[in-house]
């Protein structure tokens, strides 16, 4: 079995206007949430729709579950689920009559998935209510549900979280984790707000203009956005002491240049600067540093934060 379900190659994807992906090498392993992240028209939907079968590459390949062939690969998409662009539903008809018409479309048998994918969306209870009634964040549930008809292994999703709400947004979020967690389901999800995919993913691709910048863990991303206090005194093997002693922590780092980078207390800044002051220590500089997600991939593509 391979430890990837999706490869790419060289992947590259030229319109009458351009390069919309240019020899992109991105893979995701199997088990996580990959986070595809980019501006827009980065290329996300372009590569999304060439793995999903609905376009195909200028140059490069696709390899799917390890299968690279194309009658392999188009035989391994019945393993994948996805929404790309909106969900595509019946306005006039409820949740359950959606889902159970996407069955017999993609002559899936056995009525009883249609029950078990609305519970696992929460959309069960919905009962005569129409799809064209519903929010925007049912409405991409019930997309979901339909995506997850046929038991995928691997979830492809285009900017599902798009004009959700905050509250919508973690909603999907937590389902999403759930379905990866309990159900072991691969998931490509793509969006232009990092901070959206972030709780969420466990690797992210960073995409612009068609280029692939870079693949980070989670691990990674965060370790690369840590917040911390930033501390100048006159004496910084003493401060050290007060931070250990009187504040209990070691969540800290002194710098080459003598000044401390204190990755804890970060609610409570003045506890910290109150302590170091009774301990008789001159504070030269004090202040909340770090990047912020949004900070992170604005500088990363190049960009100026707004
Ligand atoms: N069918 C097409 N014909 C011509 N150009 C296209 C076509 N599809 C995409 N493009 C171009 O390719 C580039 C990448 O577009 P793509 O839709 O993949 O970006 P995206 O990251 O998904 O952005 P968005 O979030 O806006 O959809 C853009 O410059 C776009 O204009």
């Amino acid at each position: 079995m391979s430890e990837y379900v999706l490869r790419t190659t060289n992947l590259t994807k030229t319109f009458k206007n351009g390069v919309a992906l240019d020899k992109v090498n991105l893979s995701i392993k199997r088990g996580s949430i990959y986070g595809f992240i980019g501006q827009n028209g980065a290329g996300k939907s372009t590569l999304i729709r060439i793995a999903a079968g609905l376009a195909f590459p200028t140059e490069g390949s696709v390899e799917l579950f390890g299968y690279s062939g194309p009658s392999e690969t188009n035989e391994a998409r019945k393993r994948i689920g996805s929404i790309i662009e909106s969900p595509a539903l019946f306005p006039q008809m409820t949740a359950e009559e959606n889902v159970e018409a996407n069955r017999l479309l993609r002559g899936i048998p056995g009525k009883d998935c249609v029950k078990r994918t609305l519970e696992l969306v929460g959309l069960e209870e919905t009962g005569r209510k129409k799809a064209k009634n519903f929010s925007l964040g049912m409405k991409q549930r019930l997309g979901l549900a339909i995506a997850l008809l046929g038991d995928p292994e691997f979830l492809i999703l285009d900017e599902p979280t798009n004009g959700l709400d905050p509250m919508g947004v973690v909603e999907m979020r937590e389902l999403l984790k759930r379905l990866n967690q309990e159900r072991r389901i691969t998931i490509l999800i793509s969006s232009h707000i990092l901070s959206e995919l972030h709780l969420l993913a466990t690797h992210y691709g960073i995409i612009h203009r068609g280029v692939l910048l870079e693949e980070l863990t989670a691990k990674e991303l965060q370790e690369k956005c840590r917040q911390f206090i930033h501390i100048k005194v006159n004496d910084p093997a003493a401060a050290a002491s007060v931070l250990q002693n009187r504040l209990d922590t070691t969540e800290f780092e002194v710098m080459p240049d003598g000044s401390i980078q204190l990755y804890d207390h970060l609610e409570h800044p003045g506890r910290v600067s109150t302590a170091l002051a009774a301990s008789g220590l001159e504070i030269e500089q004090f202040m909340p540093k770090g990047e912020d997600l949004e900070t992170f991939f604005t500088k990363r593509i190049g960009g100026v934060q707004p």
